[in-house]
């Protein structure tokens, strides 16, 4: 094999370039493909005669609008297993080998946007949040880096991480996916696989080149997408407020000199997807004695057999990816994000919790239930009693 990848490896040609492209022949060393789970869409245009998959990829001007690292932490071992920390700088790195023709992408890419967002120009409204015209804008646009960032799983680190062997991790994804990907059983010599799982995307606030300085104060909210709340403004949960909320600190931990975070990763309904999320809403509705926070997480277990199927030990990967050792406000209120980021070395200063206001009356169910399963609460988890006095919305009132 031309390109051996030695995975902690401090440099990107020694750790060596992931080749995760069909055209790419015998210098192939990653199963699975870019794009997660995009890839079968580009089949599809394959297939259509609409797109030639011979055709190379024009690099040119697509290079990070700032550069981000090297850090430490993408040579230390098993800190980062779950994306390629050499991913931006593919084109620059191995520059050489894609001018000989040798197909070689990158896996994450670095840009730079303003969103207008309705929360935070109430914010800014009522004197939450103040317009700096740099960070935040007239107009009410916030200036943000926005990093895409897609799933690269070296599997030996992965195996290890959820305290399996590798050989059964592989036996697993490779039944799970229908024998999808054949070579996760024959071909044990490729340690990484790019899976047809969601990206994630990190919107950052303040001066990106921060990153990495031990005075530097960072403000986080990592998200998991919830598109009926987050894009949609359903009212069954906290997303969407929790979000916005997010953004709101993430803006105004940089207009105090430090670095905001948005991480969003695409793991719909605690990853178990949207038709299970609305069969789980059905079932609370329908169940007798109503929606109740008691019931809660039963409900997705009925349906689902799990109650979350995130998996936050994952989690961490993109925080020692932008060099951070340390959250100063941790803008969530989940047990398992906090225990991940904690179990993986990360300090975390201060929990922030979404403030009562924001949560939506038929969302008080899932708050309630929550924190009576161990989400953090200053004010504590209601006592059985209490809790049993929760309930939502019936299916037929909506
Ligand atoms: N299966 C299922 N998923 C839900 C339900 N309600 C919300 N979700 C999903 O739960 C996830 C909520 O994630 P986050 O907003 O990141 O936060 P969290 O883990 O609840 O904790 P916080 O950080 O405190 O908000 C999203 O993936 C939602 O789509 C539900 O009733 N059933
Ligand atoms: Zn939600």
């Amino acid at each position: 094999m031309r390109f051996p990848l030695t995975w902690d490896a401090p440099t990107a040609r020694e750790r060596g370039p992931i080749v995760a492209t069909v055209n790419s022949g015998a210098h192939r060393n990653a199963i699975g493909a870019h794009g997660g789970p995009y890839v079968l869409y580009r089949a599809l245009a394959v297939s259509a005669r609409a797109l030639d998959p011979l055709r190379l990829p024009d690099l040119h001007n697509t290079a990070p609008v700032v550069p981000i690292g090297p850090f430490p932490q993408w040579s230390e071992p098993g800190r980062i297993v779950a994306l390629d920390p050499w991913g931006h700088r593919v084109a620059e790195d191995f520059a050489g080998e894609i001018a000989e023709g040798i197909d070689i992408r990158p896996s994450i890419a670095v840009t730079r946007a303003r969103l207008t967002i309705p929360e935070i120009a109430s914010a800014i409204s009522l004197g939450r949040l103040r317009a700096d015209g740099h960070i935040v804008r007239d107009g009410c646009e916030i200036a943000t880096t926005k990093i895409a960032i897609e799933p690269v799983w070296h599997l030996p680190g992965i195996a290890k991480r959820f305290d399996i062997s590798e050989r059964e991790l592989r036996r697993t994804l490779f039944e799970e996916t229908s024998g999808m990907y054949p070579e996760l059983v024959t071909r044990p010599d490729m340690p990484v696989f790019l899976p047809p799982a969601g990206s994630t995307t990190v919107y950052m606030f303040g001066d990106v080149t921060k990153l990495g300085k031990s005075e530097t104060r960072i403000a986080l909210r990592v998200h998991d997408e919830c598109n009926g709340s987050d894009v949609f403004g359903s009212d069954i949960c906290t997303c969407r407020p929790y979000l916005t909320h997010g953004i709101e600190g993430a803006a105004a931990m940089a207009q105090q000199g430090g670095v905001g975070i948005i991480v969003y990763n695409r793991k719909e309904g605690r990853a178990l997807g949207e038709v299970t999320k609305f069969l789980v809403y059905n079932a609370r509705k329908r169940q007798e004695g109503g929606d109740q926070a008691a019931t809660y997480f039963a409900r997705t277990e009925c349906v689902a057999g799990v109650q979350d199927a995130r998996f936050q030990q994952m989690m961490p990967d993109v925080i020692h990816w932008l060099g951070i050792r340390r959250v100063d406000q941790h803008f969530s209120m989940s047990n398992m994000k906090h225990d991940a980021l904690v179990a993986s070395g990360i300090d975390v200063v201060e929990r922030v919790p979404i403030p009562d206001d924001l949560i939506p009356a038929d969302a008080r169910v899932e708050m309630e239930a929550k924190k009576a399963a161990g989400y953090f609460a200053a004010d504590g988890a209601l006592d059985e009693a209490s809790l049993a006095g929760i309930v939502g919305r019936s299916v037929d009132e909506s």
